[in-house]
């Protein structure tokens, strides 16, 4: 009968027996299009995730056999929970069929688009892609016009492609959540965090970190101001968004060079990696390294066969935004990525090794277990380790620092504090506002006529950046970041901003180190690797404060540890920007055409 625990746990077994081999097939699919976009592997797609949205449907409907919300069993009635929310599965087949097409629509237009008519080019007709290319120009281009070229160019090749089919997947997407039972799409979204006023809480997250980023966009705004002179920074405040060296001014780091406190004492680790002759492989094994010397999991032997971890040379079109593939049947791990031999290609590879990390660690859990204790988890254990391989300690033993160069040198120290703060503190207002604009879409506060006109509200209001070049409603600017035609939520970034600092902290004093926190890396510490598995091995099978407490003993996120971390940065730079204005005005002032 309905209450019988027994038949239920069977029925558990057989689920995930049949998940084991559905979720695989579905992820070949899947992996086999990211890797050779054409129109034959997209209908493959297409096919595969029709046979899943089936069975999660079939799946869905068994569980009504069962009184699972009034079981007293906590993990069958949270297997059955998860078992139950099937997402977009929840469509009739048409329906599900155009919302996926939706998707791999945009997502082609995406991967594939090129921007054309580079200034000085001989030849207008050359097209040029985000990775290398345009990536590599927004980073090292100090040239105004060749910086709006690549900016405006990019954005007339994506988002400006996508209003239609972006519209009209909000609008399954949230019919989708009305049937599981959600307000909309961001309810649905929400709902994996588990926590009450969780939009109020980011909020307060944020607004615990406005003062320290207002610093940080002082100092740089009075540096670029010094080096673009002659061109127009708006008198409202915020900075042209093209000048910060990334195509979405997410992450600063490309400005070291003119940012540096010290600029006599660089960290040029990718002209080291570039030395030493430095290929992708012998990044991933730098990598796994650190992750087995923690007494964390190698990788699989298949992993280095079957992932693709450089953009192939054949001329195929692939989706070269990185990632991390767990196949569900405890076997198949994958990352697929561009790698460049750079810095941010060595912490992002680290990053993309953090989620095949947490695949390995919960690979024993249910199926529907095997995700992070909450999105942000995920995406903060690479990231962790990351802080560690950073520390210009660990670079010289890892010989990335100059030979002549002393990790303990207090003015290198401020110059790695501040190359930190240029990827950490620079991402919090734009990680927190992607999802800021998602939600009030899904809501429908924000109609397709205002999707850009909202956009650049948040841009101008939360960020401190504004465009080099006019805006039209027939922009589409957020359709420019590849998380949004592609579906991924971002929020889970901003929470990983914030709790991987209380990682660090909790595994730094587990490691034992004493001093300052930006000072700590945790290398071959078996006990905070022990700290770290455990988390990991539950998966989601707890919720959330849970896991935190389990590395931290805390079950709240807080800002306290970042700012701890940055403590030394923030004193130079109040100094610093004595003489500035702090801040911006709410809006950009006058940047909107008519169109
Ligand atoms: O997007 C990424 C990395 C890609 C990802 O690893 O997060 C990837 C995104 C994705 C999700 C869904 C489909 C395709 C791509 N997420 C995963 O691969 C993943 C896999 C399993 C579980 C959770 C996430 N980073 C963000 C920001 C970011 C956070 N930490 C970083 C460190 C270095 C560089 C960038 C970042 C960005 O580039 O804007
Ligand atoms: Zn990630």
């Amino acid at each position: 009968d309905r209450n019988n625990i027994t038949a239920a746990k069977i029925w558990l077994e057989e689920y995930n027996t049949e998940a084991e081999k559905v979720r695989p097939e579905a992820q070949e699919a899947s992996w086999t299009w990211n890797t050779n976009i054409t129109d034959y592997n997209n209908r493959l797609k297409l096919e595969a995730e029709k046979k899943k949205s089936e069975f999660d449907k079939r799946s869905y409907n068994q569980t009504l056999n069962w009184d699972w919300k009034n079981f007293t069993e906590i993990n069958a009635k949270r297997q059955f929970y998860k078992i139950a929310d099937i997402g977009e599965s929840v469509l009739p087949t048409d329906k599900f069929q155009q919302i996926t097409k939706a998707k791999s629509n945009m997502q082609s237009v995406y991967s594939k688009a090129r921007v054309c008519n580079k200034p000085g080019d001989q030849d207008p007709s050359k097209c040029y892609p985000l990775n290398p290319t345009l990536e590599n120009i927004m980073a090292k281009s100090t040239d105004w016009k060749e910086l709006a070229w690549a900016w405006e160019g990019w954005r007339n090749e994506t988002g400006r492609k996508m209003p239609d089919d972006y519209e009209k997947f909000v609008e399954l997407a949230n019919e989708a959540a009305g049937m599981n039972g959600y307000t909309d799409n961001g309810d649905y979204w929400r709902s994996w965090y588990e926590t009450e006023n969780f939009e109020k809480q980011m909020e307060e997250l944020f607004i615990g970190l406005k003062d320290l980023y207002k610093l940080l966009h002082a100092y740089a705004r009075k540096k670029l101001k010094e080096r673009f002179v002659g061109h127009p920074f708006p008198d409202s405040g915020q900075i042209p968004a093209h000048l910060l060296g990334n195509m979405w001014a997410q992450s600063w780091g490309n400005l070291f060079t003119l940012l540096a406190p010290y600029p006599g004492k660089p960290l040029d680790v990718t002209e080291m990696m570039r030395e030493q002759n430095y290929t992708t492989r012998k990044m991933f094994d730098l990598s796994e390294k650190f992750f087995t010397d923690l007494g964390l999991d190698p990788m699989p032997p298949k992993f280095y066969n079957d992932s693709m971890l450089d953009k192939p040379e054949d001329g195929r079109d692939v989706v070269c935004h990185a990632s991390a593939w767990d196949f569900y049947n405890r076997k198949d791990f994958r990352i697929k990525q561009c790698t460049q031999v750079t810095m941010d290609w060595l912490i992002t590879t680290h990053h993309e090794m953090g989620h095949v990390q947490y695949f390995l660690q919960y690979k024993d859990q249910p199926v529907v277990f095997r995700r992070g204790a909450n999105p942000g988890f995920h995406e903060a254990i690479g990231d962790v380790l990351a802080l560690s391989v950073s520390t210009p300690k660990h670079l010289k033993k890892i010989n990335l620092l100059r030979p002549n160069q002393n990790p303990d040198d207090e003015e290198l120290q401020l110059n790695f504090l501040m190359n930190q703060a240029l990827k950490k503190i620079a991402f919090i207002p734009f990680g927190y506002l992607i999802d800021q604009w998602r939600w009030k879409v899904f809501k429908g506060e924000t109609k397709k006529d205002e999707y850009n006109e909202d956009w650049w509200n948040l841009r101008c209001k939360h960020q401190g950046v504004s465009p080099p070049v006019q805006r039209f409603n027939t922009d589409f600017d957020a359709g420019s970041k590849f998380h949004v035609p592609n579906n991924t939520p971002y929020i889970r970034y901003f929470v990983s901003y914030v709790i991987q600092f209380q990682f660090h902290k909790a595994l730094c004093k587990e490691a034992g180190h004493n001093g300052p926190l930006h000072k700590c890396d945790i290398d071959q510490s078996t006990e905070a690797g022990n700290k770290l598995a455990a988390m990991m091995k539950l998966g989601s099978s707890k919720e959330w404060p849970d896991a935190m407490e389990a590395i931290t003993g805390q079950r709240k996120m807080n800002v306290s540890d970042l700012i701890e971390y940055f403590a030394p940065l923030e004193d130079w730079l109040k100094k610093e920007v004595k003489n500035e204005t702090l801040g911006w005005d709410d809006q950009c002032g006058r940047i909107w055409g008519n169109g």
